[in-house]
């Protein structure tokens, strides 16, 4: 069992014309990202005062959806698929955005529509056979209504010791996307009347494939969109039912004790059950209007809201096959249960026989004394598995984003530098959790001691036998009992570390899949190009001959990319029979970049040459397009400029030969910038003979059909070339300027003539 408090979250919405109208003042002011202020209206009662109020969070006017999401739901939401039970849902008067926050289906989406994605994006990612099933329903006056299946009469509500609260009868359909249950959602809502509670319920299905028990796990994700007021304008009965059940479960929290709650006074209070006080992560976000005319909803509203976040659920993990050390603890408990009653049975046989007043008065203080030193234990254990439980997923996150952010770091700032700021708050809350679990761990050290106290005191009392006996029996019972816990606490513990472990096993799977679609497809190019071209001039880079698919094909070997071990599995791709050093990935890249295939150019110092040149595009038919386009600087030089034609063969070309550019360079400090070399073709210092002899060194010892020459349409980039290919670009170039010349001078002509 775990303590889980109730979160809640409180949305302001912007002021709208109707509250303008009125007046353009608000009466709330956020402080901070969990305070709000409430200033009473100046029309209000005197007696009101400003009263601050704190909550998990505190999203203004001008919060958007996302926002919301991401700091509330996001993490949250995904606890379902590890078995626990979640609910979300809206608390506020009527207009105030429940809908908006929660059930918005375009555009802008709401809540369930995120989680949703989610959900599925996740689920599919998972090894695990999921299956998530989805029900409709309303609550009209007391009456439950399936609203996808309309032929279902009012709905009868149970509690059933496996799954929690049932309801029966209710139809439960088959979802895999998003898109199936927003359909869901549009027919159901033809089905319904305004003004209504709607619960959505998504029961899951989690089939364990690695275990041996083929336990099936099922929690719920609950979403519910409540109406504040009925059809006929007076504050719904059911919200009243679930203030009075909040406020009396807040109470029993700060006495410590264990109160009646009147769930079963309304169809709401009877779903929401599990969500308060039960086995849920539970999130309520309260939706309220800044308006001067709204100010009383708004207080009530804040009011139970943050009664609300100071109850405490215990989340379980429930499973339909329990496992043998479940069914051990269970029946050990029920015989704590059993000799329980029996010792009561025979102390009241006794106390029947002679009455003993003072000593039973006596008695009954032990008996107070020892139930509160243990509940005093239980609450102190409960804390420090919070704590731990939350280290432990802190840590985890903390983990991942780390090994997220090296991937994304330098190719996505964005996400870098939200992942940065994530890690950082977590790290924040990581220590402040460390300090409070050494606090609660200092007052546990003294539990043995305390116990072995209360014993002593019972036994030096002046109690008959009969009345001691039931008091060690008493303190031996509640032994057992925190110790049963404890054993409950390390089997969620040890759940937690198994979930973290499969959802590092996922990564790496498709970790995996990525590189191996990386490879092939690298492959796939290097055959395609490897036929037709020469790779000689990769000096640097190691080629070899492979017969791939019956085709030779030349193989050039770019170095392994760095990646980090537990992401790459060397093993797996050994057994390929492939060298590592075959695999070229420009940058590991995040599946979903993958999906965008855009081709990687890296930086070279000629592309930030070329980078500041404009770039021409040039048509196919031009005889030009044959050859990487050019810059004209005068009527006999060029020079390269990186791609782009309209011919796709010639732009993968253009995009190898970007790719390893500087290979072609022998001093590739020394490429000159535009200016210099306008400056040196002005000198005329660059000859032909020179650039010929600078441009094929490097491959001076090979045959002529391998070098690189013109004729293969390849030029230096950033370096300036006389070419017979752009000789007709030239001329013409020429011609035109000559053109423009001589109508110019015509038109200067007529002009003085007139
Ligand atoms: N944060 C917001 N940003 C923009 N518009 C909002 C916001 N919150 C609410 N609205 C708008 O205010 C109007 C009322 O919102 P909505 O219907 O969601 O209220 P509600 O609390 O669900 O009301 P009811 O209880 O009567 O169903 C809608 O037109 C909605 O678009």
């Amino acid at each position: 069992m775990l303590l889980e408090s109730i979160k809640v979250a409180i949305r302001i919405r912007p002021l709208n014309t109707r509250d303008l109208e009125i007046s353009d003042k608000s009466t709330l002011k956020v402080t901070d990202q969990e305070t709000l202020v409430a200033i009473p209206p100046v029309e209000a009662e005197v007696k009101q005062v400003k009263k601050s109020y704190k909550f998990n969070w505190v999203f203004d006017q001008i919060a958007t959806q996302k926002d919301l999401f991401e700091k509330t739901l996001e993490y949250q939401v995904l606890s379902v698929l590890d078995g626990m039970n979640v609910t979300l849902f809206s608390y506020g008067a009527s207009g105030t955005g429940k809908s908006h926050t929660l059930m918005k289906m375009n555009d802008d989406y709401g809540l369930l529509i995120r989680a949703l994605n989610q959900l599925f994006q996740t689920i599919h990612n998972r090894k695990r056979k999921i299956q998530m099933k989805f029900s409709y329903i309303e609550i009209q006056q007391e009456q439950l209504y399936d609203l996808l299946n309309n032929m279902n009469g009012n709905l009868d509500i149970r509690d059933d010791v496996e799954k929690g609260v049932v309801i029966n009868g209710m139809r439960e359909i088959d979802v895999t996307s998003t898109q199936e249950v927003i359909n869901l959602i549009q027919y159901g809502k033809r089905q319904k009347s305004t003004k209504q509670h709607e619960v959505l319920i998504f029961t899951i299905y989690i089939q364990d494939m690695v275990g041996q028990n083929n336990e099936i796990q099922i929690s719920k994700f609950i979403v519910a969109d409540l109406a504040w007021l009925d059809k006929s304008g007076q504050k719904s009965a059911s919200i009243q039912v679930l203030n009075g059940c909040i406020s009396l479960l807040s109470e029993a929290q700060t006495k410590k004790i264990q109160p009646f709650i009147p769930y079963r006074n309304s169809k709401l209070t009877k779903i929401l059950k599990d969500s308060f006080g039960g086995n849920s992560k539970t999130l309520i976000i309260g939706c309220v209007s800044p308006s001067v005319a709204n100010y009383e909803e708004t207080i009530q509203t804040l009011e139970y809201c943050s009664m609300a976040a100071g109850i405490f659920n215990q989340g379980t993990i429930k499973t339909i096959q329990q496992s043998n050390q479940h069914e051990d603890i269970k029946s050990i408990y029920d015989q704590l249960i059993n000799e329980n009653a029996e010792l009561k049975k025979q102390l009241n046989h006794k106390s029947n026989q002679k009455p003993l007043n003072n000593e039973k008065e006596q008695t009954k203080l032990y008996e107070e004394n020892i139930i509160e030193h243990f509940n005093n234990e239980q609450d102190i254990n409960q804390s420090i598995f919070k704590y731990q439980w939350e280290i432990e997923q802190i840590k985890f996150n903390v983990n991942e984003n780390q090994e997220n952010l090296q991937r994304v770091d330098g190719i996505d700032r964005n996400s870098a530098d939200k992942l940065r700021f994530q890690i950082e708050q977590d790290l924040k809350q990581l220590h402040n959790y460390q300090e409070q679990l050494v606090k609660f761990q200092k007052q546990a050290s003294n539990f043995s001691i305390q116990r072995r106290a209360l014993e002593e005191n019972v036994n030096q009392s002046n109690l008959s036998n009969s009345y001691k006996l039931y008091l060690t029996n008493l303190i031996e019972k509640h032994v057992l009992r925190v110790e049963v816990f404890e054993i409950k606490l390390k089997e969620q513990i040890n759940e937690l570390h198994r979930s973290q472990h499969e959802r590092i096993m996922a990564i790496q799977r498709s970790q995996i899949t990525l590189r191996d679609r990386i490879i092939a497809d690298q492959r796939k190019h290097l055959i395609s190009h490897g036929k037709n071209r020469s790779v000689q001039h990769y000096s640097q880079i190691d080629t070899t001959t492979e017969v791939i698919d019956g085709t030779k094909a030349k193989l050039k070997h770019y170095p392994l990319p760095k990646v980090k071990d537990h992401y790459f599995n060397k093993q797996a791709y050994l057994q390929r029979k492939e060298s590592p050093k075959s695999i070229f990935s420009p940058r590991l890249q995040t599946p979903l970049q993958l999906k965008e295939k855009k081709p990687y150019v890296p930086k070279t110092p000629h592309t930030k040459i070329l980078d500041n040149l404009s770039t021409p595009i040039i048509p196919k038919s031009n005889p030009l397009a044959k050859a990487p386009p050019s810059k004209l600087i005068d009527s006999q030089f060029m020079v390269a400029l990186p791609l782009i034609t309209t011919n796709r063969n010639l732009s993968k070309f253009v995009y190898d030969w970007r790719g390893s550019g500087y290979k072609f360079v022998e001093d590739q400090k020394n490429i000159p910038s535009q200016r210099e070399l306008k400056k040196v073709i002005s000198s005329k210092q660059y000859t032909q003979q020179s650039l010929d002899k600078s441009f094929f060194t490097t491959s001076s010892r090979s045959t002529s059909a391998k070098r690189v020459s013109f004729k293969q349409s390849l030029l230096l980039p950033g370096k300036v070339h006389e070419s017979p290919y752009v000789k007709g670009f030239i001329n013409k170039e020429i011609q035109r300027k000559m053109k423009l010349k001589q109508l110019n001078q015509k038109m200067m002509k007529a002009t003085k003539n007139k």
